[in-house]
Protein backbone atom coordinates (compact mmCIF):
# COMPACT_ATOMS: atom_id res chain seq x y z
CA UNK A 1 0.00 0.00 0.00
CA UNK A 2 0.78 3.82 -0.47
CA UNK A 3 1.29 6.03 1.78
CA UNK A 4 2.60 10.29 2.00
CA UNK A 5 4.82 11.28 4.79
CA UNK A 6 4.51 15.64 4.88
CA UNK A 7 7.79 16.45 6.56
CA UNK A 8 8.44 20.27 8.33
CA UNK A 9 11.39 21.40 10.24
CA UNK A 10 9.61 21.32 14.04
CA UNK A 11 9.47 23.41 16.74
CA UNK A 12 9.94 22.95 20.72
CA UNK A 13 7.46 21.67 22.49
CA UNK A 14 6.76 24.45 24.58
CA UNK A 15 8.31 28.30 24.26
CA UNK A 16 9.69 27.52 27.92
CA UNK A 17 13.79 27.74 27.80
CA UNK A 18 14.16 24.28 28.83
CA UNK A 19 12.15 22.89 25.61
CA UNK A 20 13.33 25.60 23.70
CA UNK A 21 17.22 24.72 24.29
CA UNK A 22 16.31 20.21 23.85
CA UNK A 23 15.42 21.64 20.41
CA UNK A 24 17.95 24.01 19.74
CA UNK A 25 20.40 21.26 21.02
CA UNK A 26 19.18 18.76 18.21
CA UNK A 27 18.55 21.49 15.63
CA UNK A 28 22.25 22.88 15.35
CA UNK A 29 23.81 19.82 16.11
CA UNK A 30 22.54 18.79 12.65
CA UNK A 31 26.16 18.61 10.53
CA UNK A 32 24.14 19.68 7.77
CA UNK A 33 22.69 22.48 9.22
CA UNK A 34 25.99 24.12 11.43
CA UNK A 35 28.56 22.18 9.17
CA UNK A 36 31.65 22.11 10.82
CA UNK A 37 33.61 18.96 12.44
CA UNK A 38 31.82 17.35 15.45
CA UNK A 39 34.26 18.84 18.06
CA UNK A 40 34.02 22.82 16.98
CA UNK A 41 30.02 22.01 16.63
CA UNK A 42 29.78 20.71 20.02
CA UNK A 43 32.04 23.58 21.29
CA UNK A 44 30.10 26.30 19.50
CA UNK A 45 26.59 24.65 20.16
CA UNK A 46 26.81 23.23 23.92
CA UNK A 47 29.82 25.59 24.63
CA UNK A 48 28.26 28.61 23.44
CA UNK A 49 24.86 29.15 21.79
CA UNK A 50 23.12 27.20 24.30
CA UNK A 51 23.42 28.95 27.39
CA UNK A 52 22.19 32.05 25.44
CA UNK A 53 20.43 31.75 22.89
CA UNK A 54 17.28 29.68 24.47
CA UNK A 55 16.29 32.43 26.79
CA UNK A 56 15.76 34.95 23.57
CA UNK A 57 14.77 32.22 21.45
CA UNK A 58 11.79 31.07 24.56
CA UNK A 59 11.07 34.96 24.51
CA UNK A 60 10.18 35.31 20.85
CA UNK A 61 8.53 32.04 21.07
CA UNK A 62 5.70 33.13 23.68
CA UNK A 63 5.02 36.41 21.29
CA UNK A 64 3.82 34.11 18.34
CA UNK A 65 2.96 30.61 20.53
CA UNK A 66 -0.80 30.09 20.00
CA UNK A 67 -3.30 28.03 22.69
CA UNK A 68 -3.05 25.36 19.89
CA UNK A 69 0.95 25.10 20.49
CA UNK A 70 3.43 26.04 17.63
CA UNK A 71 1.79 28.00 14.32
CA UNK A 72 4.52 26.17 12.63
CA UNK A 73 3.05 22.38 14.01
CA UNK A 74 -0.20 23.58 14.18
CA UNK A 75 -0.50 25.19 10.62
CA UNK A 76 1.06 21.94 9.24
CA UNK A 77 -1.41 19.48 11.37
CA UNK A 78 -3.87 21.30 9.31
CA UNK A 79 -2.38 20.76 6.00
CA UNK A 80 -1.81 17.45 6.55
CA UNK A 81 -5.91 17.08 7.24
CA UNK A 82 -6.84 19.23 4.41
CA UNK A 83 -4.57 17.14 2.13
CA UNK A 84 -5.37 13.67 3.80
CA UNK A 85 -8.97 14.66 2.58
CA UNK A 86 -8.22 15.06 -0.90
CA UNK A 87 -6.67 11.56 -1.56
CA UNK A 88 -7.45 7.84 -1.13
CA UNK A 89 -3.78 7.24 1.30
CA UNK A 90 -2.95 7.56 4.11
CA UNK A 91 -0.94 10.88 4.97
CA UNK A 92 1.25 10.90 8.31
CA UNK A 93 3.01 14.33 9.10
CA UNK A 94 6.68 14.36 11.16
CA UNK A 95 9.57 17.01 11.72
CA UNK A 96 12.92 17.09 11.11
CA UNK A 97 13.61 17.88 14.82
CA UNK A 98 11.58 17.62 18.33
CA UNK A 99 8.53 14.86 19.30
CA UNK A 100 7.29 14.62 15.83
CA UNK A 101 9.80 12.28 14.48
CA UNK A 102 10.37 10.74 10.89
CA UNK A 103 10.79 7.39 12.61
CA UNK A 104 7.47 7.82 14.29
CA UNK A 105 5.71 8.88 10.91
CA UNK A 106 7.09 6.16 9.07
CA UNK A 107 6.31 4.01 11.69
CA UNK A 108 2.54 4.93 11.64
CA UNK A 109 2.30 4.61 8.37
CA UNK A 110 4.37 1.16 8.50
CA UNK A 111 1.57 0.38 11.12
CA UNK A 112 -1.10 1.04 8.75
CA UNK A 113 0.04 -1.22 6.31
CA UNK A 114 2.21 1.28 3.83
CA UNK A 115 5.00 -0.41 1.81
CA UNK A 116 5.59 2.29 -0.49
CA UNK A 117 6.73 6.43 1.27
CA UNK A 118 6.30 9.75 -0.79
CA UNK A 119 8.20 11.52 1.09
CA UNK A 120 7.59 15.64 1.05
CA UNK A 121 9.94 18.01 2.42
CA UNK A 122 8.05 21.02 2.72
CA UNK A 123 10.17 22.94 1.23
CA UNK A 124 9.84 24.69 -2.26
CA UNK A 125 14.10 25.17 -2.16
CA UNK A 126 16.41 22.53 -1.99
CA UNK A 127 18.72 23.63 0.76
CA UNK A 128 21.71 21.39 2.86
CA UNK A 129 19.77 22.25 6.15
CA UNK A 130 16.15 21.26 4.94
CA UNK A 131 15.16 18.87 1.95
CA UNK A 132 18.65 17.01 2.18
CA UNK A 133 18.96 16.03 6.03
CA UNK A 134 15.59 14.79 5.59
CA UNK A 135 15.77 12.55 2.52
CA UNK A 136 19.64 11.42 4.53
CA UNK A 137 17.74 10.61 7.58
CA UNK A 138 14.34 9.27 6.17
CA UNK A 139 17.47 6.79 4.01
CA UNK A 140 19.06 6.34 7.41
CA UNK A 141 15.76 4.85 9.45
CA UNK A 142 14.24 2.88 5.89
CA UNK A 143 18.26 0.91 6.28
CA UNK A 144 18.20 0.46 10.02
CA UNK A 145 14.47 0.32 10.95
CA UNK A 146 12.66 -0.74 7.64
CA UNK A 147 14.54 -2.38 5.69
CA UNK A 148 11.38 -3.43 3.55
CA UNK A 149 10.07 0.15 2.79
CA UNK A 150 10.32 1.87 -0.57
CA UNK A 151 10.74 5.54 0.26
CA UNK A 152 10.90 8.27 -3.46
CA UNK A 153 11.35 11.92 -2.43
CA UNK A 154 9.30 14.75 -4.16
CA UNK A 155 12.19 17.11 -4.72
CA UNK A 156 12.64 20.88 -4.47
CA UNK A 157 9.32 22.34 -6.70
CA UNK A 158 10.36 25.65 -6.50
CA UNK A 159 10.18 26.34 -10.60
CA UNK A 160 7.45 23.78 -11.04
CA UNK A 161 4.72 26.39 -12.77
CA UNK A 162 1.62 24.77 -10.71
CA UNK A 163 3.31 25.74 -7.74
CA UNK A 164 4.58 29.15 -8.72
CA UNK A 165 1.05 30.02 -10.23
CA UNK A 166 -0.46 29.13 -6.65
CA UNK A 167 2.12 31.37 -4.94
CA UNK A 168 1.79 34.25 -7.10
CA UNK A 169 -2.24 34.28 -6.79
CA UNK A 170 -2.13 33.56 -3.15
CA UNK A 171 0.16 36.84 -3.21
CA UNK A 172 -2.38 38.63 -5.44
CA UNK A 173 -5.37 37.28 -3.48
CA UNK A 174 -3.60 38.57 -0.54
CA UNK A 175 -2.29 42.06 -1.56
CA UNK A 176 -5.60 42.72 -3.24
CA UNK A 177 -6.82 45.64 -1.48
CA UNK A 178 -3.82 46.59 -0.16
CA UNK A 179 -1.55 49.77 -1.53
CA UNK A 180 2.36 49.20 -1.63
CA UNK A 181 5.35 50.45 -3.47
CA UNK A 182 7.94 47.79 -2.98
CA UNK A 183 7.42 43.71 -2.33
CA UNK A 184 9.99 42.53 -0.76
CA UNK A 185 11.04 38.27 -1.11
CA UNK A 186 12.19 37.73 1.86
CA UNK A 187 14.10 33.84 2.40
CA UNK A 188 15.44 32.17 4.94
CA UNK A 189 19.44 32.64 4.77
CA UNK A 190 22.35 29.85 4.77
CA UNK A 191 25.86 30.42 5.07
CA UNK A 192 27.69 31.35 1.54
CA UNK A 193 29.79 27.94 2.64
CA UNK A 194 26.65 25.69 2.76
CA UNK A 195 26.16 26.88 -1.49
CA UNK A 196 29.89 26.26 -1.93
CA UNK A 197 29.39 22.55 -0.49
CA UNK A 198 26.19 21.69 -2.38
CA UNK A 199 27.72 22.46 -5.91
CA UNK A 200 28.22 19.46 -7.64
CA UNK A 201 30.33 21.29 -10.01
CA UNK A 202 32.65 22.55 -7.59
CA UNK A 203 33.52 25.17 -9.67
CA UNK A 204 29.57 27.05 -10.61
CA UNK A 205 28.63 28.70 -7.62
CA UNK A 206 30.93 31.58 -6.61
CA UNK A 207 27.94 34.06 -5.12
CA UNK A 208 28.86 36.46 -7.52
CA UNK A 209 26.74 38.88 -9.63
CA UNK A 210 26.04 36.35 -12.03
CA UNK A 211 26.70 32.52 -11.48
CA UNK A 212 22.87 32.54 -10.52
CA UNK A 213 21.72 33.78 -13.36
CA UNK A 214 23.78 31.57 -15.49
CA UNK A 215 22.44 28.29 -16.69
CA UNK A 216 24.00 25.63 -15.21
CA UNK A 217 23.50 21.88 -13.52
CA UNK A 218 24.69 23.47 -10.25
CA UNK A 219 21.42 24.74 -9.87
CA UNK A 220 19.61 21.77 -9.15
CA UNK A 221 21.13 22.26 -5.76
CA UNK A 222 21.36 25.96 -5.48
CA UNK A 223 19.43 27.30 -3.10
CA UNK A 224 20.21 31.12 -3.98
CA UNK A 225 19.79 30.15 -7.72
CA UNK A 226 16.21 28.63 -6.56
CA UNK A 227 15.21 31.40 -4.36
CA UNK A 228 16.20 33.92 -7.28
CA UNK A 229 14.03 31.93 -9.50
CA UNK A 230 11.37 32.10 -7.02
CA UNK A 231 11.02 35.93 -7.03
CA UNK A 232 11.92 36.28 -10.73
CA UNK A 233 8.70 33.85 -12.22
CA UNK A 234 6.29 35.23 -9.14
CA UNK A 235 7.35 38.93 -10.53
CA UNK A 236 6.71 37.63 -14.50
CA UNK A 237 3.34 35.90 -13.34
CA UNK A 238 2.11 39.27 -11.47
CA UNK A 239 3.68 41.52 -14.13
CA UNK A 240 5.55 43.50 -11.36
CA UNK A 241 7.72 46.12 -13.09
CA UNK A 242 11.55 45.35 -11.93
CA UNK A 243 12.42 47.78 -9.27
CA UNK A 244 9.11 47.52 -7.52
CA UNK A 245 10.26 44.31 -6.01
CA UNK A 246 13.75 42.19 -4.52
CA UNK A 247 15.06 39.66 -3.10
CA UNK A 248 16.67 39.15 0.38
CA UNK A 249 17.71 36.77 3.01
CA UNK A 250 16.31 36.74 6.78
CA UNK A 251 17.05 34.63 9.87
CA UNK A 252 21.27 34.67 9.96
CA UNK A 253 23.18 33.10 13.11
CA UNK A 254 26.88 33.50 13.62
CA UNK A 255 30.01 35.79 12.24
CA UNK A 256 30.27 33.66 8.91
CA UNK A 257 28.79 35.49 5.64
CA UNK A 258 25.37 35.01 5.06
CA UNK A 259 23.59 35.12 1.70
CA UNK A 260 22.90 39.06 1.17
CA UNK A 261 21.25 41.33 1.14
CA UNK A 262 19.97 40.77 4.40
CA UNK A 263 16.39 41.50 4.81
CA UNK A 264 16.32 43.41 7.93
CA UNK A 265 19.32 45.53 6.70
CA UNK A 266 17.09 45.64 2.99
CA UNK A 267 14.29 46.88 4.95
CA UNK A 268 15.94 49.54 6.38
CA UNK A 269 17.46 50.88 3.13
CA UNK A 270 14.40 51.31 1.66
CA UNK A 271 12.70 52.92 4.71
CA UNK A 272 15.29 55.43 4.33
CA UNK A 273 15.26 55.30 0.50
CA UNK A 274 11.88 57.09 1.36
CA UNK A 275 9.58 53.79 0.34
CA UNK A 276 6.56 54.18 2.52
CA UNK A 277 4.15 51.25 2.24
CA UNK A 278 5.94 47.64 1.33
CA UNK A 279 4.74 44.82 1.53
CA UNK A 280 6.98 41.04 2.47
CA UNK A 281 6.33 37.69 1.33
CA UNK A 282 8.42 34.84 2.87
CA UNK A 283 8.22 31.83 -0.04
CA UNK A 284 10.89 29.46 2.01
CA UNK A 285 8.80 28.66 3.88
CA UNK A 286 5.47 27.26 3.40
CA UNK A 287 4.03 27.45 6.77
CA UNK A 288 4.12 30.60 9.27
CA UNK A 289 6.57 29.79 12.04
CA UNK A 290 8.57 31.87 14.40
CA UNK A 291 10.59 33.21 11.22
CA UNK A 292 7.87 35.00 9.81
CA UNK A 293 5.57 35.64 12.30
CA UNK A 294 8.05 37.07 14.91
CA UNK A 295 11.32 38.15 12.69
CA UNK A 296 9.21 39.90 9.94
CA UNK A 297 6.16 40.32 10.67
CA UNK A 298 7.09 41.89 14.33
CA UNK A 299 11.12 42.86 14.35
CA UNK A 300 10.68 43.84 10.50
CA UNK A 301 7.94 46.29 10.80
CA UNK A 302 9.51 47.70 13.59
CA UNK A 303 12.90 48.58 11.73
CA UNK A 304 10.39 50.05 8.86
CA UNK A 305 8.62 52.14 10.80
CA UNK A 306 12.02 53.50 12.65
CA UNK A 307 13.34 55.23 9.55
CA UNK A 308 10.47 56.42 8.31
CA UNK A 309 8.59 53.47 6.91
CA UNK A 310 4.29 53.57 7.59
CA UNK A 311 2.67 50.81 5.84
CA UNK A 312 4.05 47.50 6.36
CA UNK A 313 2.00 44.05 4.72
CA UNK A 314 2.92 40.85 5.65
CA UNK A 315 2.03 38.33 3.10
CA UNK A 316 1.09 34.91 4.82
CA UNK A 317 2.83 31.82 3.84
CA UNK A 318 0.71 29.16 1.62
CA UNK A 319 -0.73 27.31 5.60
CA UNK A 320 -3.81 25.67 4.45
CA UNK A 321 -4.86 27.48 1.05
CA UNK A 322 -6.58 25.39 -1.25
CA UNK A 323 -4.96 25.76 -4.17
CA UNK A 324 -1.95 24.88 -2.43
CA UNK A 325 -3.62 21.62 -0.72
CA UNK A 326 -4.83 20.33 -4.26
CA UNK A 327 -1.36 20.81 -5.60
CA UNK A 328 -0.47 18.65 -2.86
CA UNK A 329 -2.92 16.40 -3.67
CA UNK A 330 -2.17 16.40 -7.33
CA UNK A 331 1.73 15.40 -6.79
CA UNK A 332 0.56 12.67 -4.42
CA UNK A 333 -1.72 11.00 -6.97
CA UNK A 334 0.51 11.70 -9.98
CA UNK A 335 3.77 9.73 -7.87
CA UNK A 336 1.21 7.14 -7.15
CA UNK A 337 0.38 6.20 -10.57
CA UNK A 338 3.95 6.25 -11.87
CA UNK A 339 5.70 4.21 -9.00
CA UNK A 340 7.27 1.25 -10.68
CA UNK A 341 7.55 -1.88 -8.85
CA UNK A 342 10.86 -3.11 -8.06
C1 LIG B 1 23.09 27.66 11.22
C2 LIG B 1 21.86 27.83 11.51
C3 LIG B 1 20.68 27.71 10.65
C4 LIG B 1 20.52 27.36 9.30
C5 LIG B 1 21.58 27.02 8.30
C6 LIG B 1 19.12 27.38 9.02
C7 LIG B 1 18.54 27.11 7.78
C8 LIG B 1 17.17 27.09 7.53
N1 LIG B 1 16.14 27.14 8.43
C9 LIG B 1 14.92 27.13 7.79
C10 LIG B 1 13.65 27.18 8.36
C11 LIG B 1 13.39 27.54 9.70
N2 LIG B 1 14.29 27.91 10.65
C12 LIG B 1 13.62 28.20 11.80
C13 LIG B 1 14.19 28.59 13.00
C14 LIG B 1 15.57 28.64 13.27
N3 LIG B 1 16.60 28.49 12.37
C15 LIG B 1 17.82 28.54 13.04
C16 LIG B 1 19.09 28.36 12.49
C17 LIG B 1 19.36 27.96 11.17
N4 LIG B 1 18.46 27.74 10.16
C18 LIG B 1 17.52 28.75 14.43
C19 LIG B 1 18.57 28.88 15.52
C20 LIG B 1 16.13 28.78 14.56
C21 LIG B 1 15.35 28.84 15.88
C22 LIG B 1 14.85 30.12 16.25
C23 LIG B 1 15.87 31.07 16.69
O1 LIG B 1 16.49 30.86 17.73
O2 LIG B 1 16.04 32.08 15.98
C24 LIG B 1 12.22 28.02 11.59
C25 LIG B 1 11.09 28.29 12.60
C26 LIG B 1 10.80 27.14 13.53
C27 LIG B 1 9.57 27.37 14.38
O3 LIG B 1 9.45 26.68 15.40
O4 LIG B 1 8.72 28.19 14.08
C28 LIG B 1 12.05 27.59 10.29
C29 LIG B 1 10.77 27.21 9.61
C30 LIG B 1 15.19 27.05 6.39
C31 LIG B 1 14.13 27.02 5.32
C32 LIG B 1 16.58 27.02 6.23
C33 LIG B 1 17.42 26.96 5.03
C34 LIG B 1 17.04 27.16 3.81
FE1 LIG C 1 16.37 28.16 10.36
FE1 LIG D 1 24.27 29.74 -8.02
Amino acid sequence: MKGVLLVNLGSPDSPEPKDVKKYLGEFLMDERVIDVPLWARTLLVKGIILNTRPKASAKAYKKIWWEEGSPLIVLSEQLQHKVQEEVEFPVALAMRYGSMTIKKGLQELVDKGVDEVFLIPLYPQFAMATTETITVLAEELRQQHFPNLKIESLPAFYNNPDYISVLAESIKADLKDKDYDHLLFSYHGVPERHIRKSDITKSHCKIDGSCCETPSIAHEFCYRHQCKEVTRLVGEHLELTPDSYSTSFQSRLGFDPWLQPYTDRTIERLGKKGVKKMAIVTPAFVSDCLETLEEIAMEGEEIFHEVGGQEFTTVPCLNTNMSWVKLLAQWINEWSETVVEA
